[in-house]
Order: structure tokens, then C-alpha cells, then sequence
């Protein structure tokens, strides 16, 4: 078995280089990223490629023909240059595009990236801005603005930047709302990563294509408004530009159609690039998401177990003790929903401890708060969490910070959605180790693969540089669980660690959570629906019912006896015949079935 999916040569390729590839194999797009390439070319080096002047008027050459008198494209009423004014010109339109787009990325992706990450009153007033802001009829802005402040096409340009950036704030914020959302996201918390981190790294790489996309087009529409505004006589007379070309050739177009010819073909066909580009960046963005996912291989690992701990006192061992705990929602009606109402549990080093319940009986809201990771909406409405003695609710979010990830960790129920699509496998186990642990990039990969290897990953070096749609969902478990134990945590909390992976390999990783528990020493609050897991690897556990624990005990005994009529329905569900299948028959019914491992 191999460990990584076979994929095309150079899979471990960066995302970047493979977007340039498509976009540069899709026809349209490349010869349209030409084409402007050229135009910058040509107005940047503007002085080389035209000996006139643009601004020079030579009157005895007014309305020349093209070729007339040393003109390449001729000469406008005034009898300057075309061709001159046409390179000239294009260096302000596309600066003054620049400068939209440049305004409206900033403006609207900070505030965007901001009130869609952190949320709260930022939001709700950004948002009011931007409706305000999109409300607004542009050009009557912008004839205002220039009543105001004079004929810059700078000031213009700004302006009309602030008002494109509420299409840029509403785009990235709905983004970052929903990457906000991601497993992978959370892992990241959990991890130990601070808010900045998580942006830089994990947000902003998803926000990035939209707004790459986004900015061709705005792009465009600034060089159309603007030579529209220059058309209208509107701009500073004293530069040249294509919109105030336009407007000469038009006054003259009945004697000199081409003067019109000229700046309609360089503005229409700058803008057309421009969406070009946008829609082939879009298609060669949107491609490389689309990595296929491998059929799940089994993994195979056995892992030694280490000697028990040695003993020690049962308070001391006690390191997560959860009294009174209360969660609850807030409603769109104002109203706020209790799903906890009122947990006592406690976890000692070395000990693995079940909270078990059927689904919705508050197992993962009560796990999520000692994380101090609810959703949306989600407080602790009453009660402690106690780490150590300590009060989590009274450490600071930075505090916060160097607990998730360094001393309690966590291994999510689905692990492929934990596990952040755009980067590699090797980053997202390097980074928290980082973070946490002080190591260098070189000591943290070290570390890395020794985990990698520790999790029964057989070959970790080409994991350590796949992709997470590379690794099947056994080995993406792995990999979480490698990260998990990465800063020797001292609580794990695993919520239902196997519930999605085949049923091969849930066994396996059983195990392996087993022996690691022992190895490390950890306690472990294992979150489960399922009386098997908790008799394979629990020695305690809690059983939950619609936001109570109804009944507690240490394993083996609940298993001998227990009282409450929750649990037997539980314990019934499992041990119900009707769920126990028949033996297999072979299709003739005379035939006897076969004894299992019997060829
Ligand atoms: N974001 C939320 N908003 C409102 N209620 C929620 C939210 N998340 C969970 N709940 C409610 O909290 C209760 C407990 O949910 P919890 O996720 O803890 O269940 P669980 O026992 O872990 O089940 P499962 O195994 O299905 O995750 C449920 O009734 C659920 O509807």
C-alpha cells in the first residue's frame, strides 16, 4: 500500500504555479494578459517609441492624416501627436485606474476581512457604510466631488475607489464569513494559532482569488468611467488622455473620423482584456479546487505501548474539572436556548473518560466549551471550567491562545474538513510547533515527521509534502492526531475521532488513540455515541441526556450494572438482536454458509 494517492507528476507543485499554467492554457485569457502586458509595456517606455511630444502643438499639422508629416496615427485638431497622445494618455489611465482599484482593495478588503472575521459592531456599521456607499449614484458623486475639488483625475480616481470598495467589502466579508465556518478554521484555533495568524494564513489565501478576480473588473469600469468623465470635458484639460482624446476626435469627426477611431479601440480594448483576464483567472482559480479525492485506503499501524504512569494521588491527577456547566443559544427572537443545563465532570491525567449520548444530547457543546470554542451565538451561561485549578473563562484570549494546542488539544470527527485544502500537509503540522514549541522551520519539519511516523504513517516524507485531497481519511486522522500530540498535550479531546472514517480503519486508530494515551500520560475526554468505543478505551464514563449527565461510573461498571433508563435504552440499542445480522448465505439455498476467513 502506498501511502499517498498516485497523482500527476509534480502534484506537490505550488497551487500558485499551477493557477499561472491554466491560465496562461486558457487561449482568450493569455493572449488577452499579452495584450496588456504590452500596453504597459509600450506606455512605460512611452518616450522610446514615439519622437513627439505629447503635448507639443504644431498647428500647420492639425487633422494630418495618419503617416502625414512624421505622424504614425496623424494629428489632432491642434495638430499634436496621436500616437504620442495615445501612449501618453494610457500612463494616466491606467494609473488612475490603479489608484481606484488600489483604494477599493484596501478599503473594502480590510473592512471586509475585519467585519467578517471578527463580526460584532464592526460589521453591522461597515455594512451600513457599504449599503450607503452602493446607494449612491456614482457619476453624481463624482461631477460633485469635482465641483468641489477641481478637474484632478486623482482625486476623481480616489473617490471612485471608495465607492467601488463596497462591492470589495461585501465580497470578502461574505468570503471570510463563510471560510470563518470551516472546520479546518477551527482546527486552527484549537491549535493554538492566534486570530492574525489564522487570517494571514488560512483566510486571506482564500480571499485572495475572489478579489484577484474582482479587481480586473474593476479595473475596467475605472478606465471606462474615467475616460467618460474625461469625455465629458470633465477631467484636467492640461493632460493628455484617451477620454479627452475621444472628445477632440468627436468634435472633429466628420473630418478626421480616425481621431475617434483611436482612443475607442485603446479604452475598449484595455477593458475587454481586462474581463478577459478576470473571467480566465476566475476559470484557472475556480480549476484548482477541483483536486480529486483518492478512494480511502486502510491504514496499517501498531504502535508499542509505553509503560503505565506512575501513581500519584487522584486530586492531583485531576486536571479539567467542569461543575455546573450551562450553554446556551441566543435566539433571532431574543430569547436564549439552554442545551447544557448544568454538566459536573471531571478528567484526570492518565485517564480516558467517555461522555456518551445519542445525538443532540449535548456532548460536543460541553466539549466546545472547555475549548472556550463555542459557535455563533454560543455562551456559557453559568458554571466553571476549571483547567488545573484554573478558571478558563478568566484567561485572556491570548492565554487562551497558549492553552488550546499546547496543553489541551482536540481530534475532530471529520478530519478531512479539518485539514486546510490549500496547503500542505508538512505546514499544518509545522506552524503550531512553531507557535507553540519556539522551533525552528527545520527542527519543526524533524518533528513532524517523527510524528508522522509515531501514527503508523509509512512513509512520511512524501505525506509531509502531499495535499490533504492526496491522503486517505484514515491517514488524514492520523495526521490530526499527529498534530494534536505535537506540543505533548495534557487533556485530548477527541469527539467522535472514528465516526467518519471506514470501518477498517476505525480500529486502528482506536489503537492508536489507546496507546499514545498511555505513552504521553494524557487524559482523555472522548465524545462518543457508541458503548464500543467507551468499552474498548474508556475508564470512566459520563452518559448525556438532553443537556444532563443522567448517570456516571467507572466503565466496567456501568457495563455490570446501571440504573438510569437512558442508559439501558442505549445499551439496548446496541445489544438489540433485530440489529444483529444474519449469517451470510450463498445465493443456492442448499448451500452451507461459509466459516469467516474461509476462502
Ligand atoms: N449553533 C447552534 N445554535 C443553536 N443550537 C445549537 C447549535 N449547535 C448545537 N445546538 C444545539 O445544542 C444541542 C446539543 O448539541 P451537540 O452538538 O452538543 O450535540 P451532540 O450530543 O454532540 O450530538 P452530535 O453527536 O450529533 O454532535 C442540540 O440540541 C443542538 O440543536
Amino acid at each position: 500500500m502506498s501511502d499517498v494517492a498516485p497523482t500527476p507528476a509534480g502534484s506537490a507543485a505550488t497551487a500558485d504555479r499551477s493557477v499561472v499554467r491554466r491560465l496562461l492554457h486558457d487561449p482568450l485569457g493569455a493572449v488577452a494578459l499579452g495584450f496588456l502586458a504590452l500596453v504597459v509595456l509600450a506606455v512605460t517606455f512611452a518616450p522610446l517609441l514615439t519622437p513627439h511630444d505629447a503635448t507639443t502643438a504644431v498647428i500647420t499639422d492639425a487633422l494630418a492624416a495618419p503617416g502625414e508629416g512624421g505622424h504614425l496615427l496623424g494629428a489632432d485638431s491642434a495638430g499634436r501627436d496621436v500616437w504620442a497622445r495615445l501612449l501618453f494618455g494610457g500612463r494616466f489611465s491606467l494609473l488612475g485606474a490603479l489608484l481606484a482599484l488600489t483604494v477599493a482593495v484596501v478599503v473594502g478588503g480590510l473592512s471586509g476581512l475585519v467585519a467578517g472575521y471578527v463580526g460584532r459592531w464592526f460589521d453591522t456599521l461597515a455594512s451600513g457604510a457599504a449599503a450607503v456607499l452602493m446607494a449612491l449614484p456614482g457619476i453624481v458623486v463624482l461631477l460633485a466631488a469635482r465641483s468641489v475639488i477641481g478637474p484632478s483625475a486623482w482625486w476623481a480616481m480616489a473617490i471612485f475607489g471608495v465607492l467601488l470598495s463596497a462591492s470589495v467589502f461585501r465580497l470578502v466579508r461574505q468570503t471570510v464569513q463563510s471560510v470563518r465556518g470551516e472546520l479546518y478554521v477551527d482546527a486552527a484555533r484549537v491549535a493554538g494559532l492566534s486570530d492574525t495568524r489564522i487570517v494571514l494564513r488560512h483566510v486571506l489565501r482564500v480571499v485572495r482569488a475572489p478579489i484577484i478576480i474582482q479587481a480586473a473588473f474593476i479595473a475596467s469600469v475605472a478606465i471606462a468611467v474615467q475616460a467618460g468623465l474625461e469625455f465629458l470635458g470633465l477631467g484636467d484639460l492640461t493632460l493628455p488622455t484617451w477620454g479627452g482624446m475621444l472628445n477632440d476626435g468627436f468634435s472633429r469627426i466628420y473630418q478626421q473620423p480616425l481621431l475617434v477611431v483611436w482612443p475607442a479601440l485603446a479604452i475598449s480594448l484595455v477593458c475587454l482584456a481586462l474581463t478577459l483576464v478576470a473571467n480566465a483567472l476566475r476559470d484557472a482559480l475556480e480549476g484548482t479546487g477541483s483536486a480529486r479525492r483518492p478512494r480511502p485506503a486502510p491504514a496499517t499501524s501498531a504502535v508499542q505501548a509505553a509503560p503505565a504512569p506512575g501513581a500519584a494521588s487522584a486530586d492531583e491527577r485531576t486536571i479539567l474539572q467542569v461543575e455546573g456547566l450551562r450553554v446556551g443559544y441566543a435566539m433571532p427572537d431574543g430569547t436564549t436556548t439552554e442545551v447544557v443545563h448544568g454538566v459536573d465532570l471531571t478528567v484526570r491525567r492518565g485517564e480516558v473518560v467517555g461522555l456518551v449520548g445519542e445525538s443532540g444530547s449535548g456532548k460536543t457543546q460541553t466539549a466546545f466549551s472547555v475549548l472556550r470554542l463555542l459557535p455563533e451565538g454560543g455562551a456559557i451561561l453559568g458554571g466553571r471550567v476549571l483547567w488545573k485549578g484554573r478558571d478558563l473563562a478568566a484567561l485572556s484570549a491570548r492565554e487562551m491562545t497558549a492553552v488550546r494546542g499546547a496543553q489541551i488539544a482536540y481530534v475532530p470527527q471529520e478530519p478531512m474538513s479539518n485539514l486546510d485544502p490549500s496547503f500542505t500537509i508538512g505546514s499544518q503540522l509545522v506552524e503550531p510547533m512553531r507557535v507553540h514549541l519556539g522551533l525552528s522551520r527545520v527542527q519543526a519539519r524533524a518533528r513532524a515527521l517523527e510524528l508522522l511516523d509515531r501514527v503508523g504513517i509509512r512513509r512520511p516524507e512524501q505525506v509531509l509534502r502531499a495535499y490533504p485531497h492526496e491522503v486517505s481519511g484514515g491517514m488524514a486522522q492520523r495526521v490530526l492526531i499527529a498534530g494534536a500530540i505535537s506540543c505533548r498535550p495534557e487533556l485530548l479531546i477527541a469527539d467522535e475521532p472514528t465516526t467518519a472514517l471506514d470501518m477498517t480503519v476505525q480500529a486502528d486508530i482506536l489503537d492508536l488513540l489507546r496507546d499514545l494515551q498511555a505513552e504521553l500520560d494524557m487524559g482523555v475526554l472522548l465524545v462518543t455515541h457508541n458503548f464500543g468505543v467507551v468499552a474498548d478505551l474508556c475508564d470512566r464514563v459520563a452518559v448525556m441526556q438532553d443537556g444532563l449527565v443522567v448517570e456516571r461510573g467507572a466503565t466496567r461498571d456501568l457495563f455490570v450494572a446501571h440504573e438510569h433508563p437512558y442508559t439501558t435504552q442505549l445499551f439496548d440499542a446496541i445489544l438489540d438482536p433485530a440489529q444483529v445480522r444474519e449469517p451470510y448465505r450463498p445465493p443456492h439455498a442448499d448451500a452451507r454458509p461459509q466459516e469467516v476467513g474461509q476462502p
